[in-house]
């Protein structure tokens, strides 16, 4: 895109030891996809908030310069400009962009917004924007790393004036009962015993005598597939104790240290009588409230805790403990939280959970660790 320095070869922008090549292999190609964007795009609640939160502030948007870090299929561009932006560009890094143009074109908004195919961190804007939109959020809020790619477009792009479409973030953990223990375990072991059942039957499998890989999975790869965070959409009844906010995020300060290693002790204390302690589950929150000295008309949350209705497709990830613990009301917990990003990944977190649990009765019972992958 003519005066837009795009792509390839700019690389002093990206995170650390991180190879453009490989995070695009890995990460971006799934964006390419119409149908990946279907699962946001069919996601109502996240919908509903990023609408809501665009048409009931329109005085953030008309007239204004507006940045969209990640357009995907360009639908948050397109509202902008429909809430009166006078100008949106759309950064996409991915493939995507052709789509997001055919759909600024089909919408008749090319005179306002502008798609521009680049990675965020190598694209030149003609001015700084009032408004930078963006829809950044992975699993429990950091996974992905997306936060990144918005933290160096405010940097670089937003007027000391300028607003963040979402503003803040916070990050949930609450003490969970459920048969999702049980269910991995069972999981695991029919997996086994399918790879078992699979490699001794087969032994002329497309000519090939697989027999010898008939054994049990090593006691390491059980341990990691223990270890790995689980998505689920909870029930709220499903939580049987006090949340916790542990981390807490303003979009407008936040620099990428304060996110890529935080931890937290924080209590909870149990609400439900006699039940089983299986794990603890986290999510996220992210509010649209503006900035102090120009607030938002109406404050929108988007929230994806536990809910009665479907939830989001972020869901909550829960860390499971094996074997449950029978807690009852009134046991205190005693949590640390700390969340890195994995060495291999930067884009994947590892999080190491330890709780201690105070009786109601007085009696203290034996402290746990355990690490997880959220993958
Ligand atoms: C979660 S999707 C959101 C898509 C769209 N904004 C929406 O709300 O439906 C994030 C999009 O950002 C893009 N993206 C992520 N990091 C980026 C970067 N550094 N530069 C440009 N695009 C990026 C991804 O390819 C993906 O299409």
């Amino acid at each position: 895109m003519g005066s837009y320095q795009n792509g390839v070869g700019g690389g002093e922008r990206s995170a650390p030891g991180v190879d453009k090549g490989v995070d695009f292999a890995q990460y971006f190609c799934t964006y390419a996809f119409l149908y990946h964007q279907k699962e946001m795009l069919s996601d109502r609640v996240r919908m509903d908030a990023y609408y809501n939160a665009i048409f009931q502030n329109k005085h953030h948007f008309q007239g204004k310069a507006v940045l969209d870090v990640g357009t995907g299929s360009g639908i948050l561009a397109i509202w902008s400009a429909q809430a009166g932006a006078r100008k949106v560009y759309a950064v996409e890094a991915t493939k995507m962009s052709e789509h997001a143009r055919a759909l600024v074109k089909a919408n008749n908004m090319e005179d306002v917004v502008e798609v521009i195919e680049g990675s965020m961190e190598d694209v030149t804007l003609p001015e700084k924007v009032d408004v930078i939109i963006s829809e950044w959020m992975g699993y429990f809020l950091l996974r992905e790393s997306m936060f990144d790619s918005v933290i160096c477009a405010r940097d670089r792009w937003l007027k000391p004036t300028g607003s963040m479409y979402p503003s803040h973030a916070r990050m949930w953990m609450a003490p969970i009962r459920s048969g999702l223990a049980e269910q991995k375990i069972s999981d695991y072991e029919e997996a086994m015993d399918d790879w078992y059942h699979f490699t001794n039957e087969t032994k002329t499998y497309y000519g090939v005598d697989m027999s010898v890989l008939a054994k049990p999975f090593s006691e390491e790869q059980k341990k990691y597939y223990l270890q790995t965070s689980l998505w689920n959409n909870l029930h709220p009844q499903q939580v049987i104790g006090t949340a916790a906010v542990v981390k807490e995020i303003d979009c407008l300060t936040a620099t990428v240290n304060d996110i890529l290693k935080l931890g937290s002790n924080f209590s909870s204390s149990i609400t439900s009588e006699n039940t089983r302690l299986c794990g603890f589950a986290g999510w996220f929150d992210v509010h649209f409230r503006g900035r102090s000295e120009d607030p938002a008309q109406q404050e929108i949350e988007l929230t994806t805790g536990p809910s009665i209705n479907n939830g989001t497709h972020w869901g909550q990830q829960v860390f499971l403990l094996h074997p449950p613990i029978r807690v009852s009301e009134g046991d205190d917990l005693n949590v640390s939280f700390l969340m890195n990003r994995s060495e291999e990944n930067h884009r994947l977190m590892e999080v190491d959970l330890g709780c201690e649990i105070k009786q109601n009765t007085g009696n203290l019972l034996p402290a746990f660790k355990k690490k997880f992958f959220i993958e």
